[in-house]
């Protein structure tokens, strides 16, 4: 099934001295251009476009890049994934992606895989279904039929280099009409623990429906937009499923678990605990129902590149809604 090539020995031996780690790479590159069936069922399709774009017109919707670089490389090599251009055969291997479940711990997605090997009824247990990425211990990756199921890590920056790689292994394999759905975990307010936030906004520590991007020694802002018809899609499929609480909020993206979430018991904590209620009540009316670390970062990157998107958390609870009023 992964149609794996080897890799060639020199890019091999280039691997085994460091030299093509990403940084060196990257510098390189730089310094030269010197520029600037179930899961299937629940879900119906959609053209709508959510930005539109040189594909808007087209029947379907392709994953895109934004990068001009990357059509006169020669090899793509998308180092944390331990996949590439040259290597892999990612037409073959991807190509009927039609779905992309994320998620931060590689257990959960390992076993939201094999769930979706029962549901979507493939042949076997699905118990020893292979990690794709197994080559790296940075993120996994398991394919159940059209749905791809990748950990992410925790927090912007890790979410954020493997979003860029499954972006172009998307588009390498010309997969279209794809949906990404980030199934977390995240600190509910004001709202039942155990309940699920189907996210429709996602919004920074200021309450702002922005992503804002260090390019270079810029700040880039970026939109978090996210498909409200795939939300609704997703809350409508909810209404199905017995004794778990869902609602539609926006969704609070912070850099940090403790401080930056008003935390009490992290190492550092600068603020009191008057302070921090405070916060979390502006928060609540700000219309934030949970806070995570991914999913502004995930919605700007995702949106960019023509995948329909929704952040989707499960809750234990920071605040409670009696706390609140
Ligand atoms: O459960 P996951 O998907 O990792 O997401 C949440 O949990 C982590 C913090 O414990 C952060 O990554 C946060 O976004
Ligand atoms: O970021 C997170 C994730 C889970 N629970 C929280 O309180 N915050």
């Amino acid at each position: 099934m992964l149609a794996r090539r080897p890799r060639p020995p020199t890019l091999r031996a280039a691997r085994a001295v460091g030299c093509c780690e990403p940084g060196w790479r990257d510098a390189g590159e730089a310094r030269g251009t010197g520029s600037g069936q179930s899961m299937a069922s629940i879900l119906p399709a959609s053209n709508r476009s959510m930005r539109p774009d040189k594909n808007t017109y087209e029947r379907k919707r392709s994953v895109y890049v934004k990068n001009p670089y990357l059509e006169g490389m020669d090899e793509d090599i998308l180092y944390h994934l331990d996949l590439g251009t040259k290597t892999h055969n990612l037409p073959a291997m991807f190509g009927d992606v039609k779905f992309v479940c994320v998620g931060g711990s590689p257990n959960r997605m390992k076993a939201f895989a094999q769930f979706m090997h029962k549901e979507l009824r493939l042949e076997g247990d699905g118990e020893d279904i292979e990690d794709i990425c197994a080559g790296t211990d940075r993120y996994c990756m398991f394919k159940t039929g059209p749905v791809l199921s990748v950990s992410h890590g925790m927090g912007i920056p890790s979410i954020s280099i493997m979003l860029h790689e499954l972006i172009k292994l998307l588009h390498h394999a010309h997969c279209c009409d794809v949906t990404i759905i980030r199934i977390g975990t995240s600190g509910g307010i004001g709202i039942a623990p155990g309940s699920v936030v189907i996210t429709d906004t996602a919004v920074d520590s200021f309450f702002k429906p922005r992503f804002e991007q260090v390019i270079l020694d810029n700040v880039v802002t970026r939109s978090t937009e996210l498909d409200k018809e795939l939300a609704n899609d997703l809350f409508n499929c909810s209404r199905e499923i017995p004794n778990v609480p869902t609602l539609i909020g926006h969704t609070m993206c912070t850099y940090d678990f403790y401080e930056g979430q008003g935390r009490l018991d992290g190492a550092l904590c600068s603020f009191s605990r008057e302070k921090k209620l405070d916060y979390l009540k502006r928060a609540y009316r700000a219309g934030v129902r949970n806070i995570e670390m991914e999913s502004t970062v995930f919605a700007a990157m995702c949106g960019l590149c023509g995948l329909r998107v929704v952040p989707m958390s499960a809750n234990s609870v920071r605040l409670k809604t009696c706390k609140l009023l």
